[in-house]
């Protein structure tokens, strides 16, 4: 399947300076992009455009123009068929809290219309591959904020969906419940377009093929990892210093990591230009890559 999002742009009204409301700024601005099958991920500052782009792909806001493709086809003409392809885990979803797990995933199957055996048999076998087989019978009030996240992404693949939207899953998440929703997620990869959204380099950088960075509505860049970081060689440092010179350099630059080593430290800078005469350049990573891109943010 092959998805093509072109010049998508959206502005929502603010109040101008009459009182009257008046087109604001662009929430996002001639998205262009095309999107095949593995991990998309989506990353961007806060407010940078992710949900309003979702909310777009999804159909629950209309864009001021452009169009979204999937093969080839208009998909505000698909209607039901393209909102069959989708699986959707907004970003603050709703729950009933006083509904058992059980009870809420076949609700969703009756909403989405699969028949109620083959709605149960999948909704088990998709608990059983979110570990969640032990929580069918609790109340979704009672569960954990990262057993909610699985119901939340089992919810999102009832119906096999084709494409799998992710608005800041781990939200919320501590460490070890941030690893094993990646990890369900690359498991759930294999065939699929998925869209991840995040603010969070952490959450995209071992699974997605390729990561799209948004900032301020306009699609900055594209690429996979290796390609993000190798364009902007040249542009990381490391230099040792004691703790007045290490402070200093945090003052002047962006300084995306600062590790003690006994006396001194050891400082990664982010910076066009040379911060220290003895520094020296070394191979970005994706965190370096989302400083860059989002200085001064
Ligand atoms: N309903 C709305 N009315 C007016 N402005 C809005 C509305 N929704 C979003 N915005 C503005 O549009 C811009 C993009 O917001 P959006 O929620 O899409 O960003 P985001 O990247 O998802 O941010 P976050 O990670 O904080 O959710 C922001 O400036 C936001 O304030």
């Amino acid at each position: 399947m092959k998805i093509s999002l072109r010049n998508v742009s959206k502005q929502y009204k603010g109040r101008g300076a009459l009182g009257k409301y008046a087109k604001g700024i662009y929430a996002l601005k001639d998205f262009t992009t095309e999107l095949t099958e593995g991990v998309y991920g989506l990353l961007g500052a806060n407010g940078a455009g992710k949900t309003t782009l979702i909310n777009i792909f999804v159909g629950i806001l209309g864009s001021d123009s452009g169009t979204v493709l999937i093969d080839g086809q208009d998909a505000g003409t698909l209607g039901k068929d393209f909102l069959s392809k989708i699986g959707y885990m907004p970003q603050y979803p709703i729950f009933y809290r006083d509904f058992t797990v059980m009870d809420f995933l076949l609700y969703m199957c009756a909403l989405k219309g699969i028949p109620d055996k083959q709605g149960k048999k999948r909704v088990l076998e998709l608990l059983g591959i979110v570990n969640l087989s032990d929580a069918k019978e609790k109340k979704i009030g009672a569960l954990s904020g990262g057993m909610r996240q699985r119901v939340g992404i089992v919810q999102a693949m009832l119906g096999d969906p084709e494409i799998l939207i992710l608005d800041e899953p781990t939200a919320g998440l501590d460490p070890s419940e941030r690893i094993r929703f990646r990890n369900l997620i690359s498991k759930f990869a294999q065939g699929r377009t998925i869209l991840l959204a995040t603010h969070i380099v952490s959450d995209v950088e071992c699974i997605a093929k390729e990561i799209m960075i948004l900032k301020e509505g306009s699609l900055i860049t594209q690429g996979t990892i290796d390609t993000l970081e190798q364009n902007i060689y040249g542009k990381v440092w490391e230099v040792t210093v004691n703790g007045e010179d290490a402070a200093r350099l945090g003052n002047q630059y962006y300084v995306s990591n600062m590790k003690q080593q006994g006396e001194r430290f050891l400082v990664r800078i982010v910076s066009d230009m040379l911060p220290a005469s003895d520094a020296v350049k070394v191979s970005p990573n994706l965190e370096d890559v989302f400083l860059y891109y989002f200085r001064g943010q």
